[in-house]
C-alpha cells in the first residue's frame, strides 16, 4: 500500500510540476491582460486612487464679484492634476461645438460665431463624481433638479465663442424624468490656459473695482475690463474659473448673463462647463 501511495504521490508530484511549468510558460504572454498580477496596472490604479483622495481633500477659495446676478470667482476649483486628467478623459471625443439656436437671434448660427471643439465627460467616471458633488456643494440651499454631463470646450488660436446666455429661451425636457428643465447656474472652470487673450467677457456685469486690480493677490491676472470701462472680463487661469446664476427667481433667463469666450490669439485654452438644472413648472 505504501509503495502504491508513493508513486501515486510521484505522479501527482509530476503532474504538479508539469502544470507549474506550463503556467510559467503561458504567464508571459498572457501577463498584460491579467489586471491583477500586471504590475503596471497595480500601479496606474495606485495612481488613480491617490488622485481620488487628492480630489476628494482639495481645497479652494471663492470671492464675489457680483450680487445680482450672481457672480462668484471660483479660485484654484480644480486642482492640475484633476484638470490633466478631466482632459485625457475627454481627448479622444472632441468634434465640432454644437449652437443652439434662438428664435430671437436671427442670423444664428453662422460659422465664425463659435469656433471651438467640444467634448461630453462620462458622469459615472468617479473623479467627474467628485468634482461633481464639489459643485453641488457650493450650490448650497439653491434648489436645483440635477446637473448636466461636464462639457469641455477647446479653442485653439483665433477660436472664439460669441454672445450667448447659457439659459435657453425654451426650457427643454429632462431626458430622465421628461419636466421642463433650463439652466439655472453655470460653472465655467478653466482646465487649460496656456493662451494668450481668450478672456470670458460678460458686457453686463460691473467692471472690477480699481483697487482690487493692483491687489497683492494679483486681480488684474484674474479679471480686467475693456478700455472703455464696461463689462467684466474673466482671464484664463489654470483650474480657476466661474459660478454665476442664468435664471431669475420666477425661472426666467437672466439678460445680463450675456455672454463670449474671446478670441485666443495664441496657444491652446480648455474650459469645462457645469451646468446646474433647475425644475421649471409647468
Ligand atoms: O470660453 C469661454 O470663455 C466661455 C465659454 C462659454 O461660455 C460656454 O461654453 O458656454
Ligand atoms: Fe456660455
Amino acid at each position: 500500500m505504501a509503495r502504491r501511495y508513493g508513486s501515486l504521490g510521484r505522479y501527482v508530484a509530476v503532474f504538479a510540476l508539469g502544470l507549474s511549468v506550463s503556467l510559467i510558460n503561458i504567464s508571459g504572454p498572457l501577463l498584460p491582460q491579467l489586471n491583477i498580477i500586471n504590475p503596471l496596472t497595480w500601479v496606474g490604479g495606485t495612481l488613480g486612487n491617490d488622485l481620488k483622495e487628492l480630489a476628494k481633500n482639495h481645497q479652494y477659495r471663492i470671492q464675489v464679484l457680483s450680487s445680482d446676478p450672481l457672480m462668484i470667482y471660483l479660485d484654484e476649483f480644480i486642482h492640475p492634476r484633476e484638470a490633466k486628467y478631466l482632459i485625457e478623459l475627454g481627448e479622444a471625443k472632441f468634434g465640432p461645438s454644437k449652437v443652439y439656436t434662438n428664435p430671437d437671434e436671427k442670423d444664428w448660427p453662422s460659422p465664425s460665431y463659435r469656433t471651438s471643439d467640444s467634448s461630453v465627460l462620462s458622469s459615472r467616471d468617479p473623479i467627474v463624481s467628485i468634482i461633481r458633488d464639489r459643485a453641488y456643494f457650493v450650490l448650497g440651499f439653491l434648489p436645483h433638479v440635477g446637473v448636466e454631463a461636464f462639457q469641455l470646450v477647446r479653442y485653439h488660436d483665433g477660436d472664439l465663442f460669441g454672445m450667448h446666455h447659457d439659459w435657453f429661451r425654451e426650457a427643454l425636457p429632462d431626458g430622465k424624468t421628461g419636466k421642463s428643465y433650463n439652466r439655472l447656474a453655470s460653472f465655467f472652470v478653466y482646465l487649460q490656459a496656456d493662451c494668450e487673450a481668450g478672456a470670458t467677457y460678460f458686457p453686463h456685469l460691473p467692471p472690477p473695482p480699481a483697487e482690487m486690480m493692483g491687489d497683492s493677490e494679483g486681480g488684474s491676472e484674474r479679471y480686467q475690463t475693456t478700455q472703455n470701462g464696461t463689462g467684466l472680463a474673466v482671464m484664463p487661469r489654470l483650474g480657476s474659473g466661474l459660478f454665476w446664476q442664468n435664471l431669475h427667481p420666477n425661472g426666467t433667463g437672466d439678460e445680463r448673463t450675456l455672454h463670449a469666450g474671446l478670441p485666443i490669439t495664441k496657444g491652446t485654452k480648455i474650459g469645462m462647463n457645469i451646468w446646474i438644472k433647475g425644475r421649471i413648472e409647468g
